[in-house]
């Protein structure tokens, strides 16, 4: 296997603020292959997209300070980056797609001109090379008679077609990684869909890594390849899509995916709320909203990721040593245990059944 394109190492950011230190991403690591669409997910306020815009250092410092980690791009830490390397990765290498295109596309200008500097910022080619590959990324990303709307400004444009055009911008400098935050969100759902084929599409054509942040679990399983499930500044549970929603690890995926009502609709909140990052519990993070929580759960540190599957990892002391995982993970995993070896008829007691004593 090749050396993944991104790989995030125990990242810590913080934010100093008057009101105390804010642990937004306490400890993350994720990779992201050549070619892979990594979907991160998790509630509002679990450090998603200070985790993605920390990559680039497109958060504000201050207040933000990254405090610790390694972010390697294609071998390069980029938390010791300068700010003039950082601006030519930007962009160039990596290029951000946000909620709102409205934030990315400046009103005073033609889309076009914005998209032919954004093409020769990062290449050197004459203006009307630039102008004819503008015409060709505005077509590819299916802006219909894109000759004849390429000095149309932006208010001209659907917020659907505006977000094509933000995606036609991004793709400027043939990035090999494209950071997606909620790009989708703030459009209707026809439009959703056709800009999540059109990236689909994009990433087959280009080879680009994508990594896509997301409230919605029916857009995960629609593009990722791998999830990263957040929770409280911290990495959850990661692995294959089909793992992941197949065979949920963590209790608090588990809780996220229960919350899935029907294909594409968005989570809802679980029972209770997300720690203060200002002040988060001792041990798990989601002890306080777990079935499952022991005294182990409450006290120490957060629970390090273990292995429960190819690639498959959750940050739960159910895996670790003296527990039975198929509490969490059900009938899966006791057949799986019981390929080991039969432990199923041989486990004594059967704690997790003495609730049926009083019979
Ligand atoms: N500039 C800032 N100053 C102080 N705290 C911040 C700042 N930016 C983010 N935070 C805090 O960092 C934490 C993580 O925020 P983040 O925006 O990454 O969450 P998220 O998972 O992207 O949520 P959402 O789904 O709502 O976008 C939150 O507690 C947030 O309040
Ligand atoms: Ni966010």
């Amino acid at each position: 296997m090749t050396d993944p394109l991104l790989s995030v190492r125990d990242l810590h950011v913080q934010f100093n603020t008057d009101e105390g230190t804010v642990r937004a991403v306490d400890g993350v690591s994720f990779d992201v292959a050549r070619g892979e669409t990594v979907c991160v997910v998790g509630e509002s306020g679990s450090g998603k997209t200070v985790a993605c815009e920390s990559i680039t250092k497109l958060i504000p410092m201050p207040p933000g300070e990254i405090a610790g980690g390694e972010i390697l791009f294609d071998g390069e830490d980029l938390t010791e980056a300068s700010e003039k390397r950082l601006e030519d990765i930007r962009g160039g290498r990596i290029a951000h797609v946000f909620q709102n295109p409205q934030s990315a596309l400046n009103p005073v200008y033609p889309v076009g001109a914005q998209i032919v500097e954004a093409i020769r910022l990062h290449r050197d080619v004459s203006k009307e090379a630039a102008r004819d590959r503008a015409i060709d990324l505005l077509d590819r990303v299916g802006i219909p008679e894109a000759t004849a709307r390429i000095d149309d400004y932006p208010h001209e444009f659907s917020g659907g077609m505006k977000q094509r055009v933000v995606i036609a911008m991004a793709l400027a400098a043939d990035p090999d990684l494209l950071i997606a935050d909620e790009p989708t969100t703030a459009l209707d759902v026809t439009i959703q869909a056709q800009i999540l084929r059109l990236l689909r599409d994009l990433q087959d054509e280009f080879g680009m890594s994508i990594v896509f942040v997301t409230h919605d679990l029916g857009v995960v399983a629609e593009i990722a390849d791998r999830v990263v499930v957040m929770y409280s500044g911290k990495v959850m549970e990661t692995g294959p899509v089909y793992d992941v929603f197949e065979q949920p690890s963590h209790p608090y995926t588990k809780a996220l995916l229960g919350c899935l009502p029907g294909q594409g609709k968005s989570m809802e909140p679980i029972g209770g709320t997300l720690p203060d990052p200002k002040n988060p519990p001792a041990g798990c993070r989601f002890h306080p909203r777990c079935p499952h929580a022991t005294t182990d759960c409450r006290t120490g540190d957060h629970p390090e990721l273990l292995d429960v599957g190819t690639d498959h990892e959750a940050a739960c002391v159910y895996y670790g040593p003296g527990y039975d995982a198929s509490v969490i993970r059900g009938d899966a995993v006791s057949e799986s245990t019981a390929a080991d070896g039969g432990s199923e008829g041989g486990t004594p007691g059967d704690a997790s059944k003495s609730g049926g004593d009083d019979r």
